[in-house]
């Protein structure tokens, strides 16, 4: 999080990101003027990690200090006023909310992605990431987003880029929003949400995660098959508080959240790459994190049937699920869960982070391979 920020400016000349030139349109997200909303940690962390904009890069950066098209739109003009209330535990984003991120989106970009998909820790990253290999691209660093969390961990970006990935259009959230940030369940899923609304049909998942299944070797692959939402066990829901039905019904149906379909054509994938010996398919379970699991824990996740465990991805495969959306998800096994009162190991961040790009090269090929099949299959069932 160390290179320059440069932002670059629409007649292809560049400004310091810091510059306030407002123009009537959405100002510069690391402008001084920024607001209390997001509490203390959130705002020191905008402080010091101002938005990146990549100069020379193949993609094309939304700036925010440029004049294109605030026309028609509700918003201040500095998006950071554009945030809503980060820690009630109840939905307090609105469909309309959300329509008009979407909206704000839309009139931006010009491809119309059907599938989205969200990176886990390691996979994106600052550089080599999915996100760079998308081509024809524009990326939102999230600070730019009305109503947009911010992420405060290390090792992940936060921009949303719109781009082809082969020749299919996506859109990649290049980092993603935890409970243990501080966000209520239902903002770090609301992303899920806007790319519903920006037309979004399949949602591809990915995560690190703690390997328990003893068959399971660091740098393994696990499709998910299923969840245990221990967050939902102790009370704890992304669909919790009132419930608009535009979304989705009160209570929806969650026992085939990780669509049959499309991790047969995950496993078909594998084989064409010839990696079946690391790819497997298992139960994932959610907890809040951010300390790992103590040795008790791992032994009783392990006698639930938990084949690995993380920290994200089930609140929003289940908000994908709300509305319609068919959901996949993997976990990258990052790590082996301990299970010994004897062993000194310790499971860390950092190499969670460094087994993400350490299988990055593999990762990036499995997802394409995926993303090229869904979009193939969809186009046939037409
Ligand atoms: O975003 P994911 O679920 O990939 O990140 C996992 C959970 C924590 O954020 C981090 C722990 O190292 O990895
Ligand atoms: N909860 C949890 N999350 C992880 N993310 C990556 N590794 C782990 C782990 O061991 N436990």
């Amino acid at each position: 999080m160390s290179a320059p920020v440069k932002i670059a400016v629409s007649n292809g000349t560049t400004n310091g990101a810091t510059n306030g030139n407002t123009n009537g349109a959405l100002n510069g997200a690391t402008n001084g003027a920024t607001q209390e909303v997001n509490g203390a940690d959130l705002k020191k962390m905008k402080n010091a990690n101002p938005p990146k904009v990549y100069i020379g890069s193949p993609h094309k950066e939304f700036n925010p200090s440029s004049n294109d098209s605030m026309d028609g739109n509700q918003f201040p003009a500095d998006p950071l006023q554009c945030r809503i209330e980060p820690y009630s535990p109840y939905n307090s984003c609105t469909y309309e909310i959300v329509q008009s991120v979407a909206e704000f989106l839309l009139s931006r970009v010009t491809i119309r992605p059907k599938i989205g998909i969200i990176c886990g820790s390691g996979m994106d990253g600052t550089t080599g990431c999915l996100a760079d290999a998308l081509t024809d691209s524009t990326s939102f660093p999230y600070e730019t987003i009305p109503y947009f969390p911010t992420p405060t961990v290390p090792g992940h970006m936060g921009r949303l880029v719109f781009g082809y990935l082969g020749d299919v259009p996506v859109m990649c959230m290049q980092g993603r929003f935890h409970y243990y940030e501080g966000y209520p369940l239902w903002k770090c899923a609301m992303p899920v949400r806007v790319m519903k609304l920006v037309g979004v049909t399949h949602l591809l998942a990915s995560n690190a995660a703690g390997g328990l299944n003893n068959n399971y070797k660091v740098g393994d692959i696990m499709i998910i098959k299923d969840h245990i939402n221990l967050l939902g066990f102790a009370g704890n829901n992304p669909l919790m508080g009132p419930n608009d039905e535009r979304f989705g019904p009160r209570f929806p149906a969650i026992n085939r959240a990780y669509d049959y379909s499309v991790r047969r054509m995950a496993k078909a994938v594998a084989s064409e790459m010839n990696i079946n010996n690391i790819v497997h398919e298992g139960v994932y379970s959610v907890v809040g994190g951010p300390s790992f699991e103590t040795i008790a824990e791992i032994r009783m996740l392990a006698a639930l049937g938990v084949d690995a465990v993380g920290m994200s991805t089930v609140h929003e495969v289940i908000t994908a699920r709300h509305c319609g959306m068919t959901s996949f998800a993997f976990s990258l096994i990052t790590n082996k869960s301990v299970t010994d009162y004897e062993s000194y190991e310790e499971p860390n961040h950092a190499e969670v982070i460094d087994m993400g790009k350490h299988r990055e090269p593999v990762l990036k090929e499995f997802i394409a391979r995926l993303v090229k099949k869904i979009e193939h299959d969809r186009q046939q069932s037409k």
